[in-house]
């Protein structure tokens, strides 16, 4: 577990796993609603209420110091409003703003069923509940792959940007994309590409974009792809390229540092391990670490949810103060204990 940045106050983690629990599926079960009826998923979940869902393991969840505040809709747009003028006035091309709200928990809250409840939701998406005691407690669902290099030696990664909502009924790949979001996500690529460059990998194979649903919305993403058995001179590309990519152009700007810089001199707030990554590394010969995005971070009676929204010169601030709300609604599932109508229940 990796914060957005490292300090004294945020350092990163390897947390040894207490449980591990391996599927073996077949490319065509992970896929909608399959997994959630497989009987890897039956035997997963059926394992983490019994070893998990007791009242011992599931009422104290560690909870971090926080005096985090819930961002205001004012000071989030005048946030927005600041960084579109930085970007017409300096180098940056974007830059990444983002806030928290609270939101208090439900009586008897379990973390456990919540993180059941999101793995149902979002069978694609990387289900995540950490919880160590400088840490303090985080559920999340993301949909964005970071770095991952599976048991074939095979390296991926995304250029996940723009948002915009699922209309119920909707096919994905009808969605119309304004030039907004298509040269916001284009930037993510051109990120990634520079990062292959500065070690000079030159085979790689790149698709997309295409439109991806990530629960309640809509992203636009192109895939990259190494196949490291015929790179032989690349034996760390996956932790070269974690370095270099974090923090990608999705979660704070372009460039980075001028990016960077606006964020810690103006965002305000502590992102803590929102927008940092987590994932598995090295279990099985597999690695797969995630943006921590769609996430929230459990106080004792209350939720803080986080999100953030790429702003260029051409934002409007209250359509990206929307943008965040929707992001949050993702997670804010799990605080939910009623069954969800069926229009919320896409995958990623
Ligand atoms: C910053 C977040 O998401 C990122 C920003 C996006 C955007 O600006 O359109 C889309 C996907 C993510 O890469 C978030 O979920 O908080």
């Amino acid at each position: 577990m990796h914060p957005f940045s490292v300090s004294g106050k945020n350092l990163a983690y390897f947390l040894k796993a207490d449980l591990l629990f391996e599927a073996d599926l077949k490319a065509e079960e992970i896929s909608g609603d399959n997994l959630t009826d497989s009987k890897f998923a039956e035997e997963f979940l059926s394992t983490l209420k019994t070893e998990l869902l007791t009242p011992e393991t599931d009422s104290n969840w560690h909870v971090a110091d926080s005096d985090i505040q819930a961002t205001s809709r004012s000071d989030f747009e005048a946030l927005v409003e600041n960084a579109i003028l930085f970007i017409k006035k300096s180098e940056a091309e974007k830059i990444v703003p983002s806030r928290t709200a609270q939101q208090p928990l439900p009586p008897h809250f379990s973390p456990v069923a919540g993180f059941i409840n999101l793995t149902q939701q979002y069978p694609l998406a990387f289900v995540s509940l950490v919880s160590a005691s400088k840490i303090g407690t985080w559920l999340g669902a993301s949909p964005e792959i970071l770095v991952q290099k599976d048991r074939h030696n095979i390296f991926k990664t995304m250029a996940l940007a723009g948002t915009q909502k699922l209309v119920s009924g909707q096919n994905a790949a009808d969605a119309i994309w304004r030039q907004k979001e298509i040269e916001e996500q284009s930037m993510v690529v051109r990120y990634i590409i520079s990062c292959f460059k500065k070690i000079r990998l030159r085979e790689y194979v790149e698709t997309g974009p295409r439109t991806a649903v990530a629960g309640n919305l809509l992203h636009l993403r192109s895939d990259f792809c190494v196949n490291l058995n015929e790179q032989p001179d690349f034996p760390t590309l996956t932790s070269d390229m974690l370095h270099l990519l974090h923090p990608t152009s999705a979660v704070c700007g372009q460039p980075k540092a001028a990016a960077l810089d606006f964020l810690h001199e103006h965002e305000n707030y502590d992102r803590k391990y929102y927008s940092g990554y987590l994932g598995p590394v090295n279990v099985n010969a597999e690695t797969a670490i995630f943006v921590n995005l769609r996430c929230l971070e459990l106080q004792k009676n209350e939720a803080i949810l986080y999100a953030g929204a790429g702003v260029t010169q051409d934002s409007d601030p209250q359509k990206e103060w929307l943008e965040t709300e929707l992001k949050m609604q993702t997670v804010a599932k799990a605080l939910q204990i009623l069954p969800l109508p069926d229009d919320t229940a896409t995958g990623y």
